[in-house]
């Protein structure tokens, strides 16, 4: 795998203060990167100094081994081989689909911009429209021109900024798959920024989580999800909850739910209380298991329905269960718990959310 991107020890500023602080990626050739955060934790910054838009206090940018970006060297945007996709499409109003496409290709003879223009808009699956105007398409469509005019110059790096964001959610799913099957068709290498983690686990295979300017973890959707690295990143990505426990060996801890036993160990004293995360597909509806909870409301999602539960204690978890059993609220029920990955925190670090 060879190594795309580089930012090392980045650091971004507005009016003196940090707003990027010691921020540390890499991505290799033909990989779709995330970055994912709440509002205003710096993604957009991120991309805009990955583009050459906004300068660096710190540390660097190296894209294909060159230093693009740092305090004393800063390659202008359109020297750099990079490629950006808007939230509002940003196409030529007065150019038709074909004229926006072929834009960035003025160093083409006229019959090579020709073809390559073809070519894209066959990619994009948009040929029929070659002639019509921006106007003229619904949001999903200039999207994917506005896709296509990125791509046509092979750029090495495509940066696509919330590029759903002001689409249907079921138009964002579906639009969200087909430029990823357009990217990869290519080799294409991508960063997206987006809030939206369902976006980000169904287009990346990076999301890098971040707070405050400061990246949490940089890592596979598979692992965010059960392997966060910190109580941030586990409240963040995906749903779920706390228990209270306390740790019993290195692997077991004692908790509302009985003992149960870990997949890693952890170094921590016994006796050192902890809170758990636990997913609602961790537990599982089933009469013969010996632990009872009472179901005190639900949120039907289709194939599936969100469960609140009360344990014995009072502590609430959630549990999600096939929606064509169907559970009433007031419901004694009985579970059990199913998590492969457990992961436990210490009651030390400061607790963003837990069940009690
Ligand atoms: N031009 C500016 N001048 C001063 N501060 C700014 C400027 N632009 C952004 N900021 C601040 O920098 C921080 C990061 O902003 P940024 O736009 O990168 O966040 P974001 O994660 O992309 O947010 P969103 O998801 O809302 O677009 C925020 O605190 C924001 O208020």
């Amino acid at each position: 795998m060879t190594q795309l991107l580089k930012i090392d020890n980045l650091t971004c500023r507005y009016d003196e203060q940090d707003v990027i602080a010691g921020l540390s990626l890499s991505l290799n050739e033909g990989d779709i990167g995330c970055l994912l955060g709440p509002s205003g934790c710096g993604k957009s910054t991120i991309l805009r100094a990955i583009a050459g838009f906004h300068p660096v206090s710190g540390g660097s940018i190296s894209l294909q081994n060159n230093i693009i970006s740092s305090e004393t060297h800063n390659v202008v945007p359109e020297k750099r081989p990079v490629g950006m996709v808007f939230q509002d499409y940003a196409l030529f109003p007065h150019m038709t689909i074909a004229q926006n496409v072929g834009y960035g290709l003025h160093k083409l003879s006229s019959q090579k911009r020709k073809e390559k223009v073809a070519e894209m808009l066959t990619l994009v699956n948009l040929s029929d429209l070659a002639n019509r105007y921006p106007h003229e398409l619904s949001g999903g469509q200039q999207q994917r021109v506005s896709l296509a005019r990125a791509m046509a110059p092979e750029p090495s790096l495509i940066l696509l900024d919330e590029p759903f964001s002001n689409l249907d959610v079921e138009l964002r799913k579906r639009l969200s798959l087909d430029i990823r099957d357009i990217l990869k068709s290519l080799n294409m290498t991508a960063i997206l920024v987006t809030h939206d983690q369902h976006e980000a686990f169904a287009m990346c295979d990076q999301i890098g989580v971040i707070k405050d300017g400061i990246i949490q973890q940089w890592d596979t959707p598979y692992n965010l999800y059960h392997e966060p690295v910190n109580r941030f990143v586990a409240s963040f990505v995906g749903q779920g909850c706390f228990i209270k426990g306390k740790l019993i060996s290195h692997e077991s801890f004692e908790t509302d739910l009985g003992v149960i036993e870990g997949n890693r160990a952890y170094n921590w004293e016994a006796g050192s209380g902890v809170d758990i995360l636990i997913r609602p597909d961790d537990i599982v509806f089933d009469p013969s298991a010996s632990l009872s909870c009472k179901i005190i409301s639900k949120t039907f999602a289709g194939t599936s329905t969100l469960y609140r539960l009360e344990l014995k204690s009072g502590a609430v978890i959630e549990g999600l269960f096939p929606s064509h059993q169907d559970l009433y609220i007031g419901d004694q029920i009985n579970i059990n718990l199913a998590a492969d990955h457990l992961i436990a925190f210490q009651w030390s670090e400061p607790s963003s959310k837990t069940s009690q």
